[in-house]
């Protein structure tokens, strides 16, 4: 199908652009006045994502603010568990809570529904490609299936996932089972979502930098890889970005493992690190989100050095992590414009 060159997609194919193309991990959210007025509207979180006429209107808040050049589809990563009926609630001032499973509820799991429950996402994306400047890539997601296996089996967030890590200890095979589960589920959705009109999407784990080298191999390399060839086998123009938040040094062969387009970077990776992986192809990140709510000097001093850092080689511009609500928008839009180069 041919159509408009989107700068985050000839980036994903390599290219250098300066200055380079800029999204925010979160960018529709809590610090948007706007997104809190439909949130408040809205009834619950989950009802806003399977609201496709409130779900397209907060993801292009964003947009119609700061002219990103990509849109995120707005939804949540534990929309997959509460497909699988794990009675997902978000619980306000807490965050998300399910029903915490064990070997028996594994062993239940169905996912023969899943995409009917998911149906309203797919008509979200659906009407976003239709509503979105034509240069705006629209970015689908889904939680990889080690971060959204810590919320199935803790049932809720926890600071060092050790539930999740002592259940795979405990119980290799159910783990396993659950996370070969996850893998396969969510490459129907994300196919699903490049068919409904998503140009890229993104696998986020989180939750990665928990786990040891051997674990990273198997809970998060290994799940995250089969995502990726079933999404290639089935759709090879399809992008795909993975993002292993604190893996550290695993991060090495992390895009040639997974099969990625791309590498997300949080802002722990050392620029001399970040710059040895964008040798091997292009990375996305990695201010820290702590520095657009500060501003100022620290702001414009993070900014400049990713850009001097990473600017002569494929890169996504982004925060390594998701935006806070704390942020200003005043100050997200300072961000946007010094790093399209017409700021200071
Ligand atoms: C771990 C994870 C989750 N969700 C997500 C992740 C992976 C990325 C990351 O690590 O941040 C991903 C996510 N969640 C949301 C998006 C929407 C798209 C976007 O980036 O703008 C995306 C991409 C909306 C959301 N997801 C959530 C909100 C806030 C809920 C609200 O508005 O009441 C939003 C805007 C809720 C959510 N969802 C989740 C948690 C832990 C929470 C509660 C914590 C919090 O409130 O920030 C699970």
């Amino acid at each position: 199908m041919a159509g408009p060159t989107r700068k985050i997609v000839e980036v994903l194919n390599g290219k250098t652009i300066t200055p380079p193309p800029i999204w925010l991990m979160r960018q529709a959210g809590r610090y948007l006045p706007e997104y809190r007025e439909v949130r408040a509207a809205a009834g619950s979180f989950l009802d806003l994502c399977y609201t496709p006429d409130l779900a397209v209107e907060v993801t292009l808040q964003p947009i119609r603010r700061y002219q990103f050049d990509a849109a995120i589809l707005f939804s949540d990563i534990l929309v997959i568990p509460d497909a699988l009926k794990r009675n997902v609630r978000f619980v306000q001032g807490e965050g998300p809570r399910m029903d915490p499973i064990d070997e028996a509820g594994i062993a239940a799991l169905d996912g023969s529904t899943m995409l009917s429950h998911l149906a309203p996402v797919l008509e979200t994306v659906r009407r976003l490609r239709l509503e979105l400047p034509p240069e705006t890539a629209l970015i689908g997601f889904c939680g990889a299936p080690w971060t959204v296996a810590t919320y199935m089996i803790a049932g809720q967030g926890t600071p060092d996932q050790a539930p999740a890590r002592l259940f795979a200890y405990r119980y290799p095979e159910a783990f396993e089972k659950l996370l070969a589960l996850l893998a396969e589920m969510s490459a129907e959705y994300l196919i699903g979502q490049i068919d409904a009109g998503a140009d890229v999407v993104q696998i986020f784990d989180s939750w990665a930098g928990v786990l040891g080298e051997k674990e990273f191999e198997e809970f998060s390399i290994k799940p995250v890889r089969r995502i990726i060839d079933i999404i290639k086998a089935a759709r090879p123009n399809a992008k795909v970005i993975a993002f292993a938040k604190g893996a550290g040094m695993n991060l090495k062969h992390y895009r040639a493992r997974t099969g990625a387009d791309a590498i997300g970077l949080d802002w722990s990776v050392p620029m001399s690190f970040a710059q040895e992986l964008q040798k091997d192809g292009p990375v996305q990140g990695n201010l820290d989100p702590m520095r657009v709510v500060a501003g100022g000097k620290s702001l414009d001093d993070g900014i400049d050095a990713i850009l001097q850092g990473l600017g002569q080689g494929p890169l996504i511009f982004n925060l390594g992590h998701g935006i806070t609500p704390q942020a200003d928008p005043q100050t997200v839009a300072h961000l946007v414009k010094r790093v399209r180069g017409s700021g200071v």
